[in-house]
């Protein structure tokens, strides 16, 4: 990638990390090489979508917390080995950035990552992933990740999209009415069967099976709309007040200000990608105010 469009410039906010802050006239944004991950996005109009911790960690090896980190090729602990790390390598590792335009209407970035020695270590697959970014007054983020080995690969996935909102309490989620969830907070595994919206009462680690797009409403402030693809369960995660203090990379006080809408493949809606295929996952993200 040799030149950047004018709306976009390199910065490096620690030592080795390249960020890229796009001011554009559809929107304010940052892309972190580091995961190829979306650190923040603020249409034109809008305040920012996206909960990102003031207090998360940049260095390498160390997920972001806050964006949308892109959890692959696992979700959640590695199926047979804890001392692999949680939700896949992807967002633990510097991404190439191979192409970066202004469209006009918004500005589009694709990053590429392919097995290598430290992939092989933890995940024995042969893969190039690739993450497309549209970044304008929607935003799009696809994972589409290519089998370039002789056998198939098994993979769980997710885009973890942590959405700021004003409270917990103020908040409810439709589209997931009708559905089953198995609910993992307190490392239990409770099913249930969603009746109407979803509100956040305490710790919620729930994986809804569900294809279904989701609309968040932020008391009367504003909805935002999470479009899917590709996705066979989407995730809703708030660690509510014990499992926050827990967090090291989370200030205290900041839990009840966001809630993870996740477009996922999670343990048992698992993607089997055969040789020479691949498989896409995309969410969409549009914001109005109510
Ligand atoms: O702290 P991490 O590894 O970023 O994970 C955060 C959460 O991510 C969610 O997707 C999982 O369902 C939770 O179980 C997990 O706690």
């Amino acid at each position: 990638m040799s030149e950047l469009p004018a709306c976009v410039r390199l910065t490096h906010p620690a030592e080795n990390y390249p960020v890229l802050e796009i001011d554009h006239a559809s929107c304010r944004a940052k892309v972190a090489l580091h995961g190829a991950h979306v650190m923040e996005w603020t249409p034109a109009g809008h305040d920012p979508v996206l909960y990102l911790s003031p207090k998360t960690g940049l260095k390498e090896g160390k997920a972001i917390r806050g964006g949308i980190p892109v959890c692959w090729p696992w979700f959640g602990p590695h199926p047979t080995d804890s001392s692999k790390p949680a939700h896949g390598f992807a967002r633990a590792r510097f991404w190439k950035l191979v192409d970066c335009q202004d469209e006009g209407a918004s500005v589009e970035l694709r990053f590429t990552l392919k097995s290598d020695e430290h992939t092989r270590a933890l995940w024995p697959h042969e893969f190039e992933a690739i993450v497309e970014i549209r970044l304008g007054a929607e935003l799009h983020v696809s994972l589409t990740s290519h089998n370039t080995g002789t056998g198939p690969f098994v993979e769980t996935a997710a885009l973890h999209t942590y959405l700021t909102i004003s409270h917990v309490d103020a908040i409810e989620i439709a589209g997931l009415g009708g559905s089953t969830f198995l609910e993992k907070a307190g490392g239990l595994n409770v099913p249930g069967d969603q009746a109407g919206p979803v509100r956040i009462v305490g710790e919620v680690d729930r994986v809804y099976a569900s294809t279904a797009d989701t609309v968040l409403t932020d008391d009367d402030k504003r909805t935002i709309h999470i479009h899917k693809h590709g996705s066979g369960s989407t995730v809703v995660w708030n660690p509510g007040p014990e499992k926050a203090a827990s967090l090291g990379d989370l200030p205290a006080g900041d839990y009840p200000h966001f809630v993870c809408i996740e477009a996922a493949n999670t343990p048992g809606a698992e993607v089997t990608v055969p040789p020479g295929g691949h498989h896409v996952l995309r969410t969409r993200i549009t914001v109005a105010r109510s």
